[in-house]
């Protein structure tokens, strides 16, 4: 979806743009010039020819204020529809969302059908909550993140960790699907993050930007230690007895915007910075998981390797194909990382 425009350029609410400003919309409604109180449109009297529908839509994709009430009421839908408190929230990258799919006694929401929740539009991310049994623990699992590049702001793509420690989640589990740019990883390994850099933060986005609420956490908190430490070394002890540690590493992960996929330059100063795996997810939703004092568990799929030099060859060429059938080559393996990681949670508990 494109923003609104002048009249010389409008944005209709399936992303087509028109060519004049006033003219009868596909659906054959005719727009309204409708003026926005309070956006720099009417503050510089250009007027905004969307409907009003249109506007809405626009409004509602862009809607980052979720107010505690509100994250309460969604997560209360949750709980009361499927009769359970979970502990443990799951957030499944590209490709991953067989994570969800072990899961036992699932009781199943479509993003559509619960109040105030976004829809998912990539690729590879269904958009259902899945809330049930895995280990004997009880999860909750989204089947579909959602991503700043769909015009999301960040606040509304971590919006649903917010619902998850409503629900009563005490431990995140995000998963993603990156770039390696650590020439030692192979495509297929497994990165359990350590740290992040956060390169959105950098140029002044944050999930937290904006008024503070108390409920959810600090006005400033602290991000060291976010990658709980114990969580990491069970994961190496699991990696062992499943014969898979020399292909799983321990290392940072940076987010950028997307959608494009890097440029080489771009790779190189990352590799400069001391990241190893590149992707365009998980770290809002970690700082907003850590605001809230949620014990955070993370990892990357590398779906595909960075190149850090120039070079003419295709294969440097990343793409979500790739990311798709890499993922979907891996996701048992995902799974049993999860689940054995989840059982050893539930035996502590
Ligand atoms: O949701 P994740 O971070 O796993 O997905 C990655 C980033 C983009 O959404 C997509 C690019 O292929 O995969
Ligand atoms: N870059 C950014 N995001 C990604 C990549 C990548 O190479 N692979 C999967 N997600």
């Amino acid at each position: 979806m494109t923003g609104y425009s002048s009249k010389t350029d409008v944005a209709t609410a399936n992303g087509k743009q028109n060519g004049s400003g006033n003219q009868t919309g596909e659906n054959g409604t005719k727009p309204t010039e409708f003026t926005p109180q309070g956006n720099h449109a009417s503050e510089n009297n250009i007027q905004c020819s969307l409907t009003s529908d249109e506007f809405r839509a626009v409004n509602l994709m862009r809607q980052d204020m979720y107010p505690y009430e509100v994250i309460q009421e969604i997560a209360d839908f949750i709980v009361k529809g499927s009769g359970i408190r979970p502990k443990i929230g799951i957030i499944c990258g590209s490709g991953l969302g067989s994570l969800a799919d072990i899961i036992q006694n699932p009781k199943v929401f479509d993003y559509e059908k619960i109040p105030n929740f976004p829809v998912s539009t990539v690729e590879g991310h269904a958009g259902r909550l899945v809330v049930g049994t895995l280990e004997g623990a009880n999860v909750m699992a989204m089947q579909g993140r959602f991503h700043f590049y769909e015009g999301y702001p960040l606040a509304k793509c971590s919006m649903p960790v917010r619902v998850m420690k409503l629900c009563g989640v005490e431990y995140l589990f995000a998963t993603n699907a990156a770039g390696g740019i650590n020439p030692k990883y192979a495509v297929g390994d497994i990165m359990l993050m350590h740290d992040h850099v956060n390169m959105l933060g950098f140029a002044g986005n944050s999930p937290l930007q904006g008024p503070n609420d108390p409920r959810f956490g600090p006005r400033f908190p602290a991000l060291v230690n976010s990658y709980n430490k114990d969580l990491i070394n069970k994961a190496i002890e699991i990696s062992k007895t499943m014969g898979i540690e020399s292909s799983v590493h321990v290392g940072v992960y940076s987010c950028l915007g997307g959608p494009t996929y890097e440029t080489i330059a771009e790779l190189k100063a990352l590799r400069m910075m001391g990241v190893d795996a590149v992707g365009m997810s998980t770290v809002h939703e970690v700082i907003t998981a850590r605001h809230c004092d949620m014990k955070v568990f993370a990892f990357s799929l590398i779906t595909n390797k960075c190149a850090t030099e120039y070079s003419d060859k295709k294969d440097d060429e990343a793409s979500h194909d790739e990311v798709m059938a890499v993922a979907k080559n891996r996701q048992k393996t995902c799974c049993e990382l999860v689940s054995r990681l989840v059982a050893e949670i539930q035996k502590t508990a």
